[in-house]
């Protein structure tokens, strides 16, 4: 008789959106147990809440009270705080931390993971220098020597932990891949859409969050609707140009899959890149001071990206050719105005 092996699970991340994820995932598998390992684990970076370890509180209460309070998680969902324990024998990795930590992971995962693994990266960002760009998922695949697909949509996390129905984008080159995955995330609530522009999917990903800030911006200096729309329009076509000037087969179509232009409108309404960079422009404090204030642990991206996108054009003379990107820079971490979101856009 041949015996079925079943697929075994780690999230690595538990923040607000790795703990709405575990949600998902941790349903999922009880639905397929021929396919998935009904204990899925989720690594969390350890830390004290009230005097007692966070993993202790979840793994009781079955609630990520820091995160994603009010919010319970399935009971099959177990958080390890080791981040080796929690990746023993797994063979599907599903990597949803912000992308400042990423590296710091890969180091401690390198040569470790065993080379049939497969993997999904949940990161909005990417990893930039003046030598080049590096996709989150190619860095993941690279140190680690496995494949590596994407998934990014118009996902605020607490109302996908509410089920309030919303979209997201799997970008897989591999079909197989994209129907395993498909199985894994897909609920009424979540719906699904795979593509094979996984390029495409991971920048919509990133970038969006250089234009929340733009919106914020917008936002902090009360200038309506009106304005708000024009700067998601550029902002989305810088997008699709940076995309299709750096990267080879990005496509048109991924910018109107949820990744793209459904990201661009939640994450200027009601994200957290949008809400910091209103609270910059009304209160005058630094934005790592905003971050702590305001977002209880939880990471901006959107600041760091227009640093690092800003280092990668400014290396190739091309900081023309995106003002939106560049005024967001500039604003946030060069002391320029804030009216110039909508002078030098
Ligand atoms: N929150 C959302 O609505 C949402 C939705 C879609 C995608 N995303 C993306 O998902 C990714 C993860 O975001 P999130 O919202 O789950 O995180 P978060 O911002 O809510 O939480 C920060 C996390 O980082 C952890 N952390 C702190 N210091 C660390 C360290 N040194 N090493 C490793 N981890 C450390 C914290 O324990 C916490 O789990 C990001 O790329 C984000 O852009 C977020
Ligand atoms: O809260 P933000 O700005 O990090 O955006 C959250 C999600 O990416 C929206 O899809």
């Amino acid at each position: 008789m041949v015996t079925k092996t079943v697929e075994r699970i780690t999230i690595i991340g538990s923040g607000n959106w790795g703990s709405a994820i575990a949600k998902i995932i941790g349903n999922n598998v009880l639905d397929h147990p021929d396919t998935f390992e009904r204990t899925v684990r989720m690594w969390v970076f350890q830390e004290q809440y009230n005097g007692e370890n966070l993993t202790d509180i979840i793994n009781r209460e079955h609630e990520n009270v820091k995160y994603l309070p009010g919010i319970k998680l399935p009971e099959n969902v177990y958080a390890e705080p080791d981040l080796l324990k929690a990746c023993e024998n797994s063979n599907i990795l599903v990597f949803v931390l912000p992308h400042q930590f990423i590296q710091g992971v890969c180091q401690k995962l390198h040569g470790v993971v065993s080379s049939n693994c497969k993997a999904i990266s949940l990161i909005k960002g990417l990893d930039i220098s003046e030598q080049g760009i590096s996709l989150i998922s190619e860095d993941i695949s690279q140190q680690l020597g496995i494949n590596c697909a994407v998934l990014s949509g118009a996902n605020i996390a607490n109302e996908v932990a509410q089920e309030k129905f919303c979209e997201t984008t799997i970008g897989a080159t591999s079909p197989a891949d994209g129907e395993f995955f498909y199985k894994m995330f897909h609920t009424p609530y979540f719906r699904v859409n795979v593509v094979q522009d996984k390029v495409g999917v991971e920048l919509c990903g990133a970038l969006k969050n250089v234009v929340a800030v733009a919106a914020g911006l917008v936002d902090g200096l009360a200038l309506g609707d009106n304005t708000k729309a024009a700067i998601i329009r550029r902002g989305l076509l810088e997008m699709r140009k940076f995309g299709q000037t750096f990267f080879k087969g990005v496509q048109n179509e991924t910018f109107f899959e949820s990744c793209g232009v459904a990201d661009l409108i939640t994450t200027c309404s009601g994200g957290r890149n949008r809400k910091v960079a209103a609270a910059f422009v009304t209160s005058g404090k630094p934005i790592d001071q905003l971050e702590a204030e305001l977002l209880n642990g939880q990471k901006l991206q959107g600041t760091s990206t227009a640093q690092e996108v800003n280092e990668f054009l400014t290396a190739r003379n091309m900081t023309q050719g995106f003002p939106l990107f560049t005024t967001v820079y500039r604003i946030i971490y060069e002391g320029e105005p804030c009216t110039k979101i909508v002078q030098d856009v």
